[in-house]
């Protein structure tokens, strides 16, 4: 999951891509871009990095024009240390396009073969994204009878790009001259909304991963892209829209729930808030059948994200709700770091304990997913070092034994701690007196049940399920083993110590 926003004005919206960029951080944190559009020319400034560190005033000054697009970066595929493959990607013919991609091409290494030897086209990094804009491309060439182009022909290549990529993609491009178009693909794994706001200019129109960039940034949502449909806005601000898959169906991501998403967004109609409050409800009807109430004295959220269903499980307990972990605002999400070094040094910079509230009790420490095991391995130990007598360990998600190919950086079984693993193997490995998970079908019961129109969801992570239902095992080798060939970031280079250097120079 990236996070990746656009928007057409009537004024200039480089401020405005880069608040809703910071709205969606939590989304993609290795690296950032904007490009912004002026007439035909576009001007574009990316990095690696946070979105504050990346975007300088110079920097700024020099992305004029009313109409843009911005991604956050949170790899999936490819290199992660690589400039090269900071989004956005921009290719120069037919008319000039930039684009920017949330979710993981299972076909990308057999399709970057055919764009070579077929379409003679040439892709220079290891990104699925330039694969991507490269087939984008190819099919607006082909469909492109006329100029101006119109949302028909436009409609016309999406179709075509539909048949040919695999996976999951939420996307927004620009065509230079032309417009906005976006495009989400025909499961609807990968989240993407739009919504508008009238200015004293004029309507301004907004693509965005997520409700909060809309609405954080001043507009009303109108609705999500529809799985299959793509959405072109031209530079008056019109939108068009067409189905352009030939069987959609509406299958989000069920990680986007559990832990991706801010609780302030609503995904496909359902409230990321309520679904975490959900699974709190149904955590707390296993907890009671394993743990008896006398033995847990406390509950503790593991922050950030597990808040809403710790909150929950405790209220159903009826037992407190405690703060015992302060999280370090500085230091970023642990899970969408690159490197496993860096994700384990992270957690003891990110979190410290509050002794008081550990002393002598039997705590029930909760998390929204275990995955790795990086995160509650250490805490169990830190809440034992902080004097808890009993410390008991609660997954608001179900145990995580499969690979994720559509957008999540898990691409091999091995690096999961519950693949393989009995319950009591895993409780054992991190150190915890019981340790409870989720149920796989009471999770999509009780999220499934604030949406009716859903076909189901992606969690195949949880389930082993893959609803593109077409990817082979060679696919899943040449994804494992191209991410597994990527190098540790070294030392030095380290990002969190960027990250908290530039927040010390600030403060
Ligand atoms: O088992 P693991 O491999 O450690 O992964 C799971 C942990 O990682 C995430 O936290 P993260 O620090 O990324 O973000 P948060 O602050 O939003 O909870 C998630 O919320 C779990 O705490
Ligand atoms: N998390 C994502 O959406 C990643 C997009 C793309 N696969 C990349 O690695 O850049
Ligand atoms: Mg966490």
């Amino acid at each position: 999951m990236c996070g990746i926003v656009g928007v057409i004005s009537k004024s200039p919206v480089n401020q405005l891509i880069y608040d809703a960029l910071l709205l969606l951080q939590h989304r993609g944190q290795d690296a950032a871009g904007i490009v912004t559009m002026q007439g035909t020319k576009c001007f574009m400034h990316k990095a690696r990095g946070m979105v504050r560190d990346v975007f300088r005033t110079r920097n700024m000054r020099a992305l004029p024009g009313p109409v843009g697009l911005g991604q956050v970066r949170y790899p999936t595929a490819g290199n992660a240390y690589s400039e090269e493959e900071a989004q956005p990607f921009y290719v120069n013919a037919p008319f000039g396009i930039v684009l920017v991609h949330n979710g993981n091409l299972t076909n990308a290494l057999a399709l970057k073969e055919e764009l070579f030897a077929i379409d003679r086209r040439h892709i220079n990094t290891t990104s699925d994204t330039e694969v991507l804009i490269n087939v984008l491309a190819h099919e607006l060439e082909r469909a492109a009878r006329n100029l101006p182009l119109t949302p028909d022909e436009i409609f016309k290549a999406v179709s075509a790009v539909h048949k040919r990529i695999k996976g999951s993609y939420a996307v927004v491009a620009l065509i230079a001259g032309h417009g906005l178009l976006a495009f989400r693909d025909p499961f609807g794994i990968r989240p993407l909304v739009f919504g508008e706001s009238v200015t004293a200019d004029g309507r301004e129109v907004m693509v965005a991963s997520e409700s909060v960039a809309i609405e954080g940034t001043g507009h009303t949502v109108t609705r999500d892209v529809a799985p299959g449909e793509a959405i072109f806005i031209d530079l008056e601000g019109q939108v068009h829209a067409k189905q352009c898959a030939d069987a959609p169906t509406l299958n989000p991501c069920m990680f986007e729930f559990v832990y991706l998403a801010r609780p302030d967004s609503v995904m496909d109609g359902i409230s990321v808030y309520q679904a975490r409050l959900n699974m709190g409800e149904t955590l707390a009807q296993r907890v009671i059948s394993t743990i008896r109430p006398n033995e847990i004295d406390v509950v503790i959220p593991i922050p950030e994200s597990s808040r809403p269903s710790a909150m929950q499980l405790a209220q159903k307990l009826g037992k407190p709700y405690r703060e015992g972990f302060v999280k370090n605002r500085y230091v970023g999400r642990t899970f969408i770091m690159p490197g496993q070094g860096m994700r384990k040094k992270s957690v003891r910079q990110k979190l410290n304990t509050i002794g008081m509230e550990f002393k002598g009790r039997n705590v029930l420490l909760v998390d929204d997913s275990i995955v790795r095991g990086t995160t509650s391995k250490e805490i169990v130990q830190m809440a034992r070092d902080a004097g808890a007598r009993k410390v008991y360990m609660a997954s608001a998600a179900p145990p995580v034994r499969f690979p994720n190919v559509y957008g999540i950086d898990m691409p091999t079984k091995e690096e999961l701690i519950a693949h393989n693993r009995s319950i009591e193997e895993i409780r054992e490995f991190i150190g915890a007196d019981a340790l409870i998970y989720q149920d796989v079908d009471a999770m999509k019961k009780v999220v499934g049940a604030l949406n009716g129109k859903l076909s189901g969801f992606e969690a195949s992570c949880f389930d082993g399920h893959y609803v593109t239902g077409d990817v082979s095992s060679a696919d899943f080798d040449a994804m494992a083993a191209q991410r597994s060939s990527q190098p540790e970031e070294e030392e030095g280079n380290d990002r969190t110590r960027l990250a908290l250097q530039s927040a010390n120079e600030r403060s």
